[in-house]
């Protein structure tokens, strides 16, 4: 049986973060041996902001789960070196990948040579997906095992903002931004086809600061970047502590006990 059979959303509740980055450890590790069993490895998509540290608080430390098979990108990136403060791959390698042989060249980051060019680091950016991802005619697009989002204040998710022209990128697998409203300005972000592709796609919000914003996404229909995440035939689950789900009325279940 699959954990999530594909069908409606899944809320996942968790008393704290503490809480919280044990459910997703059971969550990516389940998820993980069950991609490495049917191919051999497991795609993943990381996003940048709270999220690395609450996905690694507990995985870090997962000696069962086979890193040696993983392949990462990044959700989105922003345009700055690889050594940079606001770098998502600095983030994901100090709580991460410091802590676990995921084999660097499985590590695939902005090209820290083309930051000063986001046009030119999305067109790389897809380059190398293109050398994962083996498309056929029927799917046109990467297929993740996994895609992990944050979502802002705003309802933005990777680097897609409400009302921006990107949202409406249907062809391209890779994008790129140079007036996010997030700063930095110019990033790098993985389009809705790409996200709407995934075997699975869990967004991850913490706090008491995230509370209206989710019950606006989960509770009523509208278009914000967070809602139209829609997998075609993948699964979509949300990972929230108590506080962020403080204001959901839609039907939650209580994570440690369902995962
Ligand atoms: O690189 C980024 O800025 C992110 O990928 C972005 O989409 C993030 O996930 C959200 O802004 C939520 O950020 P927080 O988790 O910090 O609220």
């Amino acid at each position: 049986m699959p954990l999530h059979p594909a069908g409606p959303t899944q809320i996942f509740t968790f008393p704290d973060v503490a809480a919280l980055s044990q459910g997703l450890d059971t969550y990516v590790a389940k998820l993980s041996a069950e991609a490495i069993h049917r191919h051999g490895k497991f795609t993943v998509a990381i996003s940048g902001g709270s999220l690395p540290k609450q996905l690694a608080a507990v995985l870090k430390h997962n000696k069962s789960v086979d890193f040696s098979n993983w392949i990462v990108y990044f959700a989105d990136e922003r345009c700055v070196p690889l050594d940079h403060e606001d770098s998502n791959y600095l983030l994901a390698k100090t709580e991460l990948f410091d802590y676990v042989n995921i084999p660097q060249e499985n590590i695939h980051t902005i090209d820290p040579d083309l930051v000063s060019d986001p046009e030119e680091a999305a067109e790389d950016y897809i380059s190398q997906l293109a050398k994962t991802f083996a498309t056929k005619d029927s799917v046109r697009f990467p297929v993740f095992d996994l895609i992990l989002l944050g979502v802002g204040p705003d309802g933005h998710t990777c680097s897609l903002f409400p009302g921006h022209a990107l949202l409406k990128e249907a062809t391209n697998w890779c994008a790129y931004i140079t007036d996010s409203p997030k700063p930095p300005s110019e990033r790098i972000t993985l389009t809705f086809p790409v996200l709407n592709h995934a075997h699975h796609v869990a967004f991850v919000a913490a706090g008491a600061g995230k509370q209206d914003m989710l019950h606006q996404l989960l509770d009523t229909p509208g278009h914000l970047p967070a809602q139209m995440v829609k997998p075609v035939t993948g699964t979509l689950s949300w990972f929230v502590d108590d506080a962020a789900a403080a204001k959901i009325t839609s039907t939650t279940h209580k994570g440690l006990e369902r995962l």
